[in-house]
């Protein structure tokens, strides 16, 4: 009865995973051929600044200087979200679809020995909004050190201080959040808000979410912006148009045709941590000898697309409990859950997968109010949880690995306690893989190529060792999942050789690339490129440092300071102009 309920459950599953992705290409396509009815894109025509990428970044700006009064263009190479993409429980069901770019690293030679062909997924979104539309929603500051080199007149973002964000309290969860507080409190951790009054320490999560549904950035540019603002969707940018060191304008491709339209301000690339490099280089931007041999003509020899960072976690349904904690796919799918968040705004639906997280201290850094090392974030679920049916494919793991390892849990209560590793010693680079602006460039994070970063990580999981020992956790029965990792298995379980081979072997990403165009390296803290006049970058490529956080935040911030400055120095000269009016289409998500 029991094994015939899971396989009734399973099978759901399955067919509502399969039924959804279905969904969003088929509403992918249609959106496309909308575009073309619609369609009334005209070359040349001018703007005072053109902004490429409307994530994160790209729309915060675009509001700030439309609402200034300048005339701007927004190219974004992704669709409008259609319906239902607001439900935060269905996140990872966003990736591998067309509103994702599914890039994807170069095999990992130290790390990700555990996934496909060692090589680590990293989605990042193709979409009005970018990938605050397909992010897990987690809203984390950093820590105020973060930033004092760089950044130190950051301002919270959120709306209670004129920032854009929707910020909104944890509210439906399992349980396991006070359960897991408990446990940290013994472990005289500090439990409090990361966000306001703590520096470091541990609370239940906030989430960037309005009335139980995803807040993301594109819900900036649907109101109020009409007669300003120009949106071109499925505009994929190839290049920023040079003249000498001046941007004055980009090229790029619509209705399988290319266009140019001209900025006399600026062009802004918003691109993001990937897209952005590329342009750049694209754009005759970036390592001298690396553009010459694919026959790009150099403007600017700058480290673009170097000091590639990310944080990188482990410990996936490492944690197995004795008791039954966690969210189950029974109640996820039961039809009440679908009414309680359509009509009330609450519910599992409303859920985005993490608890509790915090940041602490490893064990080598002995300056307590030093920047924190190490993030734990705490989910009620993994790989197994689902069958392998999301969260395998998302996270690229391979199938003998997870019949040998995740496959046996499936029934049981497994959980994740996850070390992150917040300020990796390991750095990459991106690369062009031609001089075509459609082919994917080479990512390659060089994860873990510095062996300080696998210590910090064991001992993350020493921490989460010492988590699971706590009152609190073993009053729901808490131990580890004692299984060998396949590839680990001429390792003594638990020994230090051993936690190297499984962090080496499942090296997964946190989602949080930066850092390929630098302030200091490639842009100055004005978001100028080095040696060129109008071009601007402001996106996660130019954090110097990561912060030690989920990162969203931080680049909601970045854009709002870029705005400031933008807007302060430059002037609106042409205030009663209106945009011509393009491929304005707006979709009102409200699902
Ligand atoms: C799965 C996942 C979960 C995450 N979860 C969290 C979380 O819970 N909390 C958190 O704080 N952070 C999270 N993040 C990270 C965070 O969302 C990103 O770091 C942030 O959104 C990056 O913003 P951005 O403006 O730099 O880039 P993006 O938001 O990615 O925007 C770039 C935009 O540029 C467009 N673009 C790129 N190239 C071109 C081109 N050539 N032409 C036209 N348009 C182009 C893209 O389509 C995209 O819309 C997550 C990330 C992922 C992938």
């Amino acid at each position: 009865m029991f094994l015939f309920l899971h396989f009734i459950i399973f099978t759901i599953t399955s067919l509502s995973v399969f039924m959804f992705s279905n969904y969003l290409n088929v509403i992918y396509i249609f959106d496309i051929y909308k575009q073309w009815f619609f369609n009334d894109i005209h070359d040349f025509q001018l703007y005072d600044f053109i902004i490429v990428g409307a994530g994160t970044a790209g729309a915060i700006l675009t509001k700030r200087l439309a609402e200034h009064g300048y005339t701007i263009l927004l190219l974004e190479a992704g669709g409008v979200a259609p319906p239902f993409l607001d439900i935060p429980l269905l996140a990872p069901l966003i990736q591998n679809t067309p509103y994702d770019w599914q890039y994807i690293t170069v095999p990992q030679q130290n790390a990700c020995k555990g996934l496909k062909n060692n090589q680590s997924k990293w989605p990042m979104g193709k979409i009005l909004g970018g990938t605050s539309r397909l992010n897990y929603m987690l809203y984390v500051r950093g820590h105020p050190l973060d930033y004092k080199d760089w950044f130190p007149d950051f301002i919270e973002p959120i709306k209670g201080n004129g920032g854009p964000m929707h910020i909104t309290d944890l509210g439906w969860n399992t349980g396991l959040a006070d359960i897991i507080l408990k446990g940290l409190q013994e472990l005289h951790q500090d439990i409090g808000n990361i966000n306001d009054n703590l520096k470091t320490g541990f609370m239940k999560t906030q989430l960037s979410m309005e009335n139980g549904k995803r807040w993301s950035t594109d819900k900036l540019l649907y109101k109020y912006l009409k007669t300003k603002l120009s949106i071109i969707t499925h505009a994929h940018v190839e290049k920023v148009l040079m003249q000498s060191n001046r941007a004055i304008g980009v090229q790029f491709i619509a209705l399988n045709k290319t266009f140019k339209a001209i900025s006399k301000k600026g062009v802004i690339l918003c691109a993001g941590a990937i897209g952005t490099p590329k342009l750049l280089m694209l754009s005759g931007i970036g390592p001298k000898k690396h553009l010459e041999n694919l026959k790009i003509n150099v403007i600017n020899d700058l480290p673009v697309g170097q000091h590639l960072v990310d944080h990188v976690l482990t410990g996936i349904d490492l944690i197995m409990l004795n008791t039954s904690i966690g969210l189950s796919m029974a109640s996820t799918l039961n039809p009440m859950s679908a009414l309680n968040y359509f009509f009330f705004g609450k519910g599992p639906w409303t859920f985005s997968g993490v608890e509790v997280l915090g940041t602490f201290h490893s064990s080598t850094q002995k300056n307590k109010s030093d920047i924190p090392d190490l993030q734990i974030m705490v989910m009620p679920l993994g790989l197994s949880r689902d069958n392998g049916v999301v969260l395998k494919e998302a996270m690229g793991i391979s199938e003998k690995v997870y019949k040998e390892y995740f496959a046996p849990n499936s029934y049981k209560n497994t959980i994740t306690i996850a070390p992150v590793l917040l300020h990796p010693k390991s750095k990459g680079e991106i690369k062009l893989s031609s001089n075509n602006s459609l082919d994917p460039p080479l990512i390659d994070p060089k994860y873990l190529s510095n062996k300080d970063d696998i210590a910090t990580l064991i001992d993350g999981l020493q921490f989460v060792k010492k988590l699971i020992e706590t009152n609190a956790m073993k009053s729901v029965g808490a131990t580890i999942y004692k299984k060998h990792y396949p590839g680990c298995e001429n390792e003594i379980f638990d020994s230090t050789k051993y936690w190297e081979c499984y962090i080496q072997h499942l090296t997964l990403t946190s989602y949080h690339p930066a850092g390929t165009c630098r302030i200091g390296d490639v842009v100055d803290e004005m978001f100028k490129v080095y040696g060129t006049k109008n071009l601007y970058v402001v996106d996660a490529s130019v954090f110097p440092v990561l912060p030690s956080g989920n990162i969203n935040a931080a680049v909601t911030m970045i854009a709002e300071k870029a705005a400031r400055i933008i807007k302060h120095n430059t002037k609106v000269y042409m205030s009663h102009t209106e945009c011509h009016k393009l491929y304005n289409y707006y979709y009102i998500p409200n699902d």
